[in-house]
């Protein structure tokens, strides 16, 4: 693998992704692609991440770009629809760009919002779907007391697990304790993808499934090894990566040795525009597939010159960390 700063500069291109609703603050999805020996890689940590965070998510990248993928033990991935904390009448609409996904993950304590709107929000997923599993996700949003009112407000809509209810991991124990009788499981994400140690919330009995995500935990083989050590039930998500990097989460989630869950990937339904035939769940699910941006694609939806430079900015960052 050639890691010098110049040379990787030269082979990253930034393109700039609408999304057809707004997600996790998020209008426009930037992401840089790189293409390497064995394929192309995706490098797109979230604006706010610092350098150090974001050599991890880079180091997932150009491991996908430069090196064959582990073996696939299937082909192709059940993946869930996710649903952005929107308003009850926009559910539907939303829902219906995911084909045949029989889970859907509701985006639940977005800042701004109360309980009652994520009432609303499941109740309605719900009514449209009676026999989907229903996931609730909110992103650490909630402490001890808010989630366990929380989860019992939401125990009625029957819901398959909860993830990272609380931000840290003493909390979720604690949270997991209050409402084992519910047997709602605890998921874990943050505290596996932005934590010192992704092993320690296994480790203390915080939580009884894990998300894992590729680019994160700095690629698929590394994210293959802590699901291995952590001994937990794990499900691929992604990071609403275009389709190269949703193509590295199907990977890892096509490599996993079992694969109890549907996985988030299916966000490119969440994307008004991607680098190549878009990865979308077809019947409710994606292929495990390389995929290559269009030259075309790459050209039209081409970050502007300063939006390019700031990449580069943090290209150089992130390097030093790699
Ligand atoms: O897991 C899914 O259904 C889709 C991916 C997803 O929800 C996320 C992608 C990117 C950033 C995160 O805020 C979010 C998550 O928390 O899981
Ligand atoms: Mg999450």
């Amino acid at each position: 693998m050639d890691l010098a700063l110049e040379r990787l500069a030269d082979r990253m291109h930034v393109v700039s992704l609408p999304l057809v609703t707004r997600f996790r603050g998020v209008e426009v999805r930037e992401v840089a692609l790189f293409s390497g020996e064995a394929g192309w890689g995706e490098w797109s940590p979230f604006l706010e991440y610092p350098p150090e965070e974001a050599a991890r998510w880079l180091r997932a990248a150009l491991e996908d770009a430069d090196l064959e993928r582990p073996a696939a033990v299937r082909d192709r991935i059940p993946v869930n629809a996710t649903l952005p904390a929107v308003g009850p009448d926009a559910v539907a609409g939303v829902l219906a760009r995911y084909d045949g996904c029989r889970t859907v993950k509701v985006k639940v304590a977005e800042r701004g919002q109360t309980l009652d709107d994520d009432v609303a929000r499941v109740a309605e997923v719900r009514a449209l779907l009676p026999d989907a599993r229903i996931r609730v996700d909110a992103n650490g949003g909630w402490n001890i007391d808010e989630a366990e009112h929380a989860v019992r407000a939401l125990e009625r809509f029957d819901l398959e697990y909860v993830e990272q209810p609380c931000a840290t991991v003493p909390e979720l124990a604690e949270l997991r304790m209050r409402v084992h009788r519910l047997a709602i499981p605890i998921a874990a994400d943050e505290s596996v993808r932005k934590a010192e140690d992704p092993l320690l919330v296994a480790r203390a009995g915080a939580a009884d499934v894990l998300v894992v995500k590729a680019q994160p935990l700095g690629g698929v083989r590394s994210a293959l090894a802590i699901v291995a050590e952590a001994g937990l039930p794990a499900v691929v998500s992604s990071a609403l990566d275009s389709s190269v990097g949703l193509s590295m989460g199907a990977a890892l989630a096509g490599a996993m040795p079992s694969l109890p869950y549907d996985c988030g990937l299916g966000t490119g339904a969440l994307l008004a525009a991607d680098v190549a035939e878009p990865l979308v769940p077809v019947a409710g699910s994606i292929p495990v597939v390389r995929v290559t941006p269009t030259p075309e694609l790459l050209a039209t939806h081409q970050a502007s010159p300063e939006r390019t430079a700031a990449w580069r900015a943090r290209l150089a960052a992130a390097h030093p960390h790699l």
